[in-house]
């Protein structure tokens, strides 16, 4: 179980007041809030690259920062560097030498043949599966993904969706996912927690009873999307 409890000031500024949830073990979580509210901040909390008060457990101890993986926003990678190096990096930093494990990261995103591309000569959704291998590859308890498709056309982005429930499936890691979307949190998560708007607070939580792959034209699709949408805006 993974159980946060944080707060956060800027410049004596409250932005984080006290959010508080719990993530099983293998779950899919979705954090969902409007724009501005403190999405990334907590994941770069959580992530240890930001200073904070309360307490964040995993397994009931201080959580170990060297199990966690982050996708970006922007993919961030390394322009000077090929897909592969691009995933090797983490292991450089950690002085483990494996282009054998990072091949095999960039296969299990489907980008077999594409090792030695730099990321200018492919796709946006291209370059945010380099993101997910480089988070994968080392062997991470918890994945952290800060709005990763925000920036992906729609097509690209339900296809990207789906290939992140298979890679979870394939690999049960934990997975923090934020978004703004309502629909993409439907479409993906186990459990939603919903921010409100800042000094931010766990505004509620829904779990999405619904079997994979889902659909989004369903009924019972509809209903969670209003039910977000009241606690969103309540
Ligand atoms: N380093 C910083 N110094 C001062 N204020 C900051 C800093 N980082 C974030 N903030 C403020 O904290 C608030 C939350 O920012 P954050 O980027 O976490 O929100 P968000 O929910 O991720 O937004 P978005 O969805 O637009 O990415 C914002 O008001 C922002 O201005």
């Amino acid at each position: 179980m993974l159980e946060v409890d944080v707060s956060k000031s800027f410049n004596g500024k409250k932005v984080i007041d006290r959010i508080r949830f719990k993530a099983e073990e293998g779950s899919f979580v979705c954090i969902l809030g409007e724009s501005g509210c403190g999405k990334t901040t907590l994941l770069r909390i959580i992530a240890g690259l930001e200073s904070f008060e309360g307490t964040i457990k995993y397994r009931g101890r201080e959580i170990d920062r060297e199990k966690i993986g982050f996708v970006f926003q922007d993919d961030r990678l390394i322009p000077w560097r090929t897909a592969l190096e691009n995933v090797t990096f983490p292991l450089e930093l950690r002085g483990i030498e494996d282009a054998e494990r990072a091949l095999k990261a960039l296969e299990m995103v489907g980008l077999k043949g594409y090792e030695s591309y730099y990321p200018k000569h492919l796709s946006g959704g291209m370059r945010q599966r380099i993101g997910i291998a480089r988070a994968l590859v080392i062997n991470p308890e918890i994945l952290l993904m800060d709005e990763p498709f925000a920036s992906l056309d729609e097509l690209t982005r339900a296809k990207m969706q789906m290939e992140l429930l298979r890679i979870w499936m394939e690999n049960r890691v934990t997975i923090l996912f934020v978004t703004h979307s309502i629909e993409e949190a439907v479409f993906l998560a186990d459990k939603v927690v919903v921010l409100s708007r800042k000094p931010s607070r766990v505004a509620g939580e829904v779990f999405i009873d619904l079997k994979r792959p889902r659909n989004r034209t369903d009924q019972r699709f509809n209903e969670y999307r209003k039910e977000l949408m009241r606690l969103l805006i309540a």
